[in-house]
């Protein structure tokens, strides 16, 4: 097999069946037919079928020679900077048929498996590694255009730097390991996507202390005991109208049980080795590669609030008022910042001993963590500038009712028919207000980890040496 279409994901997921409860029921029968993940499971397929489409298809995928196959660009491994390019074209292609609001399209999942793949070097001659298992698994993935979540964040029970001190009956961790693989037991907090996707890849939250939880692997959503606990459906109407985003992108975030779940050898890239799960991620590729694609995907995100936000504008003849100006202008001023770090990071990117092509992570982590405070800001200039708009907002039956011509007059805006102009304020109002919308909000808040942490991490890893020199030159210098 070689590219997947979107119907051949919909009948892999549907066939592997996968435990996935929600509202209190067990899904039964086509989860692709279920409410609350048809929406979003039928546009991941539209995202699988843009890549056989003839006008998408040299910037979604590319020829692998080794194998003699067509293959998704979000798998590759970048040896150019043209290779970068590549990769951020494709990822924003597909973030363009999102409007960035699916942080799980596939590409992003793909990239850190191909991340992880191009780090192997870190496992090898490592105690219980095993960088053989990742290479074969990511060329299986690659050939099966296998679709991935991913969890690693233990519940929320008890975040305090002494945790460790505590008898561990939650998390997820390995309890036997035996001839036939590890067996886990315990839970991992979140994974978007949960059980409508081929695989899940569980890998070791940041900072652990404890042996038992230093793991890495791979193994399908179907793995007996593995179960996917839904939060409730965030999809307020499957009318494209009155809901446009949710209908389409609700991803549904999953708790992920592991009752005694057996995971084979040959899908274990390595665990009891706490040195080399605190270390894999920070030390290999994972973090610039997936923060490439994670700013590649909110570039084109902030491009569609400043369309929403100057759509509201016109809508409602409010151009002329210097405040409204400048609050356009903030998210401007995002997207414009956006862009560039996202390019120097391409233009500062260097190759490593391996001759793989690693943009360069400072400007990623910046834009990453600005992001994590602009996004609220400008959710907030959106109902800043929409004010009762909003939230005053007749359903498509309104319109086709009795009373729909009289609401075409009195709802209209500045050159706009009443039905026209509500459509864009429910759109507007999906982003900004719905539960679907705050969960956007949550998600990019969060989105790489704690923006708290994340800022730290600049402050720890940012070469100040030459700045610290630049002053104590000039101190020491001396007046001629
Ligand atoms: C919508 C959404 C989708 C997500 N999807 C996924 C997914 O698919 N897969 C996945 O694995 N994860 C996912 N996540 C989890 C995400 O990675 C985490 O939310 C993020 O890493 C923060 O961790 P936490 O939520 O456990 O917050 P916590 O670590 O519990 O933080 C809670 C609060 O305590 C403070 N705090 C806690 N510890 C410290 C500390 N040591 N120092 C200073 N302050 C501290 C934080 O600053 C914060 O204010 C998702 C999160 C959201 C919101």
């Amino acid at each position: 097999m070689t590219i997947m279409t979107g119907a051949e994901y919909l009948e892999r997921i549907n066939k592997l069946g996968s435990e996935v409860w929600i509202a209190g029921e067990k899904v039964t029968g086509d989860i692709s037919e279920h409410p609350a993940f048809k929406g979003v499971m039928k546009s991941q397929a539209e995202l699988y079928d843009m890549q056989h489409k003839k006008s998408f298809i040299e910037r979604l995928t590319f020829a692998d020679d080794k194998n003699n196959q067509k293959v998704g660009i979000s798998y590759l491994i970048p040896k150019t900077r043209a290779d970068l390019e590549k990769r951020r074209n494709m990822i924003q292609t597909w973030a363009r048929y999102t409007a960035g609001l699916m942080g799980r399209s596939p590409d992003y999942m793909n990239t850190a498996l191909a991340a992880f793949a191009s780090s192997v070097h870190l496992l090898r001659n490592q105690p219980n590694c095993f960088p053989e298992h990742l290479t074969k698994f990511y060329e299986y993935a690659i050939s099966n255009d296998l679709s991935f979540t991913h969890t690693f964040i233990n519940p929320q029970n008890n975040r305090s730097l002494m945790s460790f001190a505590d008898e561990d009956t939650t998390n997820a961790r390995v309890v036997k390991r035996i001839e036939e693989g590890l067996v886990i037991k315990g839970a991992k907090l979140l994974a978007t996507q949960g059980g409508i996707t081929d695989e899940i890849i569980v890998f070791s939250a940041p900072g652990i202390q404890d042996q038992s939880h230093a793991f890495a692997f791979s193994i399908p959503s179907n793995t007996e005991g593995v179960k996917f606990v839904c939060r409730k459906s965030l999809i307020a109407d499957h009318s494209r109208y009155n809901s446009p985003l949710s209908s389409r992108f609700e991803e549904m975030d999953t708790v992920v049980i592991f009752d005694n779940v057996l995971v084979p050898w040959d899908r274990v890239f390595f665990y009891d080795n706490i040195k080399i799960a605190n270390e894999f991620y920070k030390n290999g590729n994972f973090v610039p590669f997936a923060l490439h694609q994670i700013v590649s995907r909110q570039v084109i995100k902030t491009e569609f609030i400043l369309g929403v936000a100057k759509l509201i504008v016109d809508t409602i003849n409010i151009n002329e008022y210097q405040h409204v100006q400048s609050k356009v202008s903030e998210i401007i001023i995002g997207l414009e910042s956006g862009k560039a770090l996202l390019l120097a990071s391409e233009l500062q990117a260097e190759k490593d001993d391996r001759g793989i092509m690693i943009p360069n992570r400072t400007p990623l982590y910046v834009a990453v963590n600005q992001f994590q405070e602009t996004y609220p800001r400008f959710i907030e200039i959106v109902q800043l500038l929409g004010a009762s708009g909003m939230i005053n907002l007749p359903d498509e039956k309104q319109f086709a009712s009795p009373i729909g011509d009289v609401l075409d007059h009195y709802l209209q805006g500045f050159e706009i028919k009443g039905k026209e102009r509500v459509q864009l304020f429910q759109l507007a109002f999906d982003l900004c207000m719905s539960s679907f919308g705050s969960r956007q909000t949550l998600y990019e808040r969060f989105f790489f980890g704690d923006p708290v942490r994340l800022s730290q991490m600049i402050y720890q890893t940012y070469d100040m040496e030459p700045s610290i020199s630049f002053v104590k030159e000039m101190l020491n210098k001396k007046l001629t």
